[in-house]
């Protein structure tokens, strides 16, 4: 068996002509999405992606905003401008990009941006609805592989989900998202004993590990989806947690990296954003 890639890249820019549209007949209306990105400091993937956040807002005809601070940054500063940004109503969706510098700390940031304006679906008043199964902003990692394993037509019910790694970013988002769709889900960790014994009862595996190549056609059975989250770089080449060439000999369909589940994660960002705005002016 040679698995059906699933090229995230494709859909993204599918679902961003889709949006294009949407936000044409919005602004026709009087409403005019607006996205704040804030970085801190000098991080060149930070950097990288958050350019990448620029170009596809504009690409959609978002408005956008890009607040650039010094990595000196006191915690106390960055509150106070999203104090601002949460009172701002041209301000649909705030989103501070992480990791941030070791004097802040990014509990404190997530809490401090309004709930109706978390693009990120960090806040934990968002964590909470989407863990009681109610409508919200996702986290877009996740959201994106949802919105990937739907669109490939990957039924979920029942299925056997084995998630690799327990961030609040990736994994146990994720996690709760296929258990909103009736997947019986597994999170495996650092410490967790005998990982193969568990990737290899994956109908749907997926690694947001941190670690390249941890994943080989040994540790699948064969049919398995494989949904890779990883985005390393090694010797200079971007590279994802799953061996590629050797897994998808087994599995039925597999992400690479790049252009899979990544490009996905800013699309869902545009989607959130848009959401947000016509939320805001509906007054839900
Ligand atoms: N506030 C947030 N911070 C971070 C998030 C997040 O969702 N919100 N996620 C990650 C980084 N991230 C977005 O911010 C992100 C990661 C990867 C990609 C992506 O498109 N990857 C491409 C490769 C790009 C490259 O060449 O480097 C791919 O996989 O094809 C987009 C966004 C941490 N911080």
């Amino acid at each position: 068996m040679s698995a059906e890639v699933i090229y995230g890249k494709q859909l993204a820019e599918e679902l961003r002509e889709e949006m294009k549209e949407e936000v044409k007949g919005l602004k026709e209306h009087g409403i005019y999405p607006k996205l704040v990105v804030v970085i801190i400091g000098e991080d060149p993937a930070s950097k990288s992606y958050v350019r990448g956040k620029q170009r596809a807002s504009e690409k959609v005809g978002l408005d956008s905003e890009l607040i650039e601070l010094p990595e000196t940054t006191s915690e106390q500063e960055l509150l106070e401008l999203i104090e601002r940004l949460n009172q701002d109503e041209t301000v649909h969706g705030i989103l501070v990009q992480l990791p941030l510098p070791n004097q802040i700390a990014d509990q404190k940031v997530i809490e401090a941006i309004d709930p109706s304006k978390d693009v990120d679906g960090f806040h934990p008043s968002n964590v909470g609805k989407m863990m009681t199964g109610q409508e919200t902003f996702y986290p877009c990692t996740p959201y994106g592989i949802l919105v990937m394993l739907k669109r490939a037509e990957i039924s979920l019910e029942g299925k056997n989900v084995v998630i690799i790694g327990r961030s609040n970013l990736v994994g146990k988002p994720v996690g709760q998202l296929l258990l909103n769709e009736n997947a019986t889900v597994t999170h495996c960790h650092s410490r967790t004993k005998n990982l193969q014994e568990h990737t290899r009862k994956a109908d749907i595996l997926i690694v947001a590990a941190g670690k390249p190549g941890l994943i080989s056609a040994e540790d699948i059975s064969e049919g398995v989806v494989v949904i890779d989250v990883g985005v390393n770089r090694v010797e200079g080449k971007l590279t994802g947690d799953v061996q590629f060439e050797s897994a998808r000999q087994k599995a039925s369909y597999i992400t690479p990296v790049p252009k899979g589940v990544g490009p996905m994660t800013i699309t869902m960002l545009l989607h959130n954003t848009i959401k947000a705005a016509k939320r805001i002016h509906n007054n839900q």
